[in-house]
């Protein structure tokens, strides 16, 4: 079993402007540290998605989001946000003290956070190769080694009849933030990155290839058909059995990759894997 470092559960907040911008919660921490984060988990495991899947990793999990898709498969850092806040100082020696070149900062929304850009580079001083688990609607100048962006389809829309919280109050908030094509294309012209869409059936195609061609229009850089992954819609074993055939056969028919979800493979749905 991976490795894991548990942090007291808490009620999570948003931590400042840019975030109550996109969060809109109430901060009720008193002891949040100012040039800390909100740690939903922090723990050590394989890369499961991507094209980096296999590579040993420390995995640090940031808590609050500025969307709802309804297949979250960390609950706890959207629909219902928990965290214990951390120095950066912290979270460093936490990741320093596993044996790993590479580190993923996920959440929840990691890119919501000021602090995010702080964390990156102090990762880049120190060598470390950074993965950005980003859903691609917030930009920050912050060296990123690969952004892993996973832009949200109408599928993830959080409707009355998907919504696992409630009856739907999120849908259009969620509907109205969950594509932003400027910042799309600025993580795509900042970094390196791959494009990692969720595919539940052949019904998330044509949405996939009319933001593939916007994107393509907008961005100065090339959009290669292999920095496009296509994921299986699935946070269990036994979800992804009814997805992932079907999602392969996609990325077969239209020349992009397909990526697993090694870590539901290997640990099912076990938090801090
Ligand atoms: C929990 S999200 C956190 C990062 C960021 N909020 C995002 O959505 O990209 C991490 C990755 O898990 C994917 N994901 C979340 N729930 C999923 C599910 N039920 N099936 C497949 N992928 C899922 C997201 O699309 C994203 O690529
Ligand atoms: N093993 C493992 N690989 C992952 N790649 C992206 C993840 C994420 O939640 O962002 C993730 C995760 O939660 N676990
Ligand atoms: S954007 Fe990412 S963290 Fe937010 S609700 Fe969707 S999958 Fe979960
Ligand atoms: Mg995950």
């Amino acid at each position: 079993m991976p490795v894991s470092h548990s942090v007291d559960q808490e009620p999570s907040g948003a931590t400042n402007s840019t975030e109550n911008e996109h969060q809109n919660q109430t901060d009720n921490d008193d002891d949040r540290p100012d040039d800390g984060l909100p740690i939903n988990e922090l723990f050590y495991s394989l890369q499961g998605e991507g094209t980096l899947a296999g590579v040993p990793s420390v995995f640090v999990r940031t808590s609050g989001c500025n969307l709802r898709c309804w297949f979250c498969d960390s609950y706890h850092t959207s629909w219902e946000p928990t965290h214990a806040w951390m120095s950066l100082d912290e979270i460093l020696a936490e990741i320093e003290s596993y044996d790993a070149d590479h580190v993923v900062l996920t959440g929840g929304e990691p890119m919501l956070h000021d602090a995010s850009a702080d964390l990156l580079s102090e990762l880049d001083d120190r060598g470390y190769h950074t993965t950005v688990e980003t859903n691609g609607t917030i930009h920050r100048d912050a060296p990123i080694d690969l952004a892993s962006i996973s832009p949200k389809l109408e599928s993830s829309t959080p409707t009355p009849e998907r919504d696992p919280d409630g009856d739907g109050e999120w849908e259009q908030r969620h509907e109205n933030a969950r594509l932003d094509l400027d910042a799309l294309t600025e993580l795509v012209e900042t970094h390196p990155f791959q494009l990692k869409f969720v595919v539940t059936d052949a019904d998330d195609m044509p949405e996939i290839l009319d933001l593939l061609s916007e994107l393509r229009d907008a961005a100065t850089v090339p959009i290669r058909d292999e920095n496009v992954l296509l994921m299986p819609e699935g946070a269990t074993r036994e979800r992804l059995a009814e997805t992932r055939t079907r999602t392969a056969e996609l990325a077969m028919e239209h020349g992009f990759r397909y990526t697993p979800r090694l870590h539901v493979d290997l640990w099912n749905d076990a938090p801090e894997t």
